[in-house]
């Protein structure tokens, strides 16, 4: 087993059980379940990371590797691929963010 997951990896492998399901195989079975189980799950998880950043740095890293994981079980359902994501994070590298003070609310 290798000491970090690759991502690339893990997508191909969740892409591998759409097309060969295994009976036991906890991708199977979202799959299996469709988009809507799919969906909960990345919302739960997405709520488990928020409460675990408010917590501790073990408990945000164990609930971050669900959240990654279910976002790539959805994005195989979607057939989006691992490679267009990348694609669009590369496409905004170097470029400022449009942020401008906030003017505060004033008082009538
Ligand atoms: N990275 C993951 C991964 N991360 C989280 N999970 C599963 O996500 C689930 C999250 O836990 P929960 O308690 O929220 O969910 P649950 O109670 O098990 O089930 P439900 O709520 O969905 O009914 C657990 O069952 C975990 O096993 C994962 N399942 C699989 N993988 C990868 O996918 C590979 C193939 O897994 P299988 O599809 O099971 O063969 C594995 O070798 C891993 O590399």
């Amino acid at each position: 087993m290798a000491e970090e997951q690759n991502l690339e990896a893990l997508y191909a492998m969740i892409k591998q059980r759409q097309a060969k399901p295994i009976a036991g195989s906890y991708t199977d079975y979202l799959f299996t379940k469709g988009l809507d189980k799919i969906l909960k799950k990345v919302g739960e998880e997405s709520t488990e990371v928020i409460v675990a950043a408010k917590n501790n740095n073990a408990e945000l890293q164990y609930e971050t590797a669900d959240l990654l994981y279910h976002l790539m079980v959805v994005l195989v359902e979607k057939g989006v691929s691992f490679d267009d994501v990348k694609r669009e994070l590369a496409s905004r590298e170097g470029l400022m963010s449009k942020t401008k003070d906030r003017a505060n609310i004033e008082k009538l």
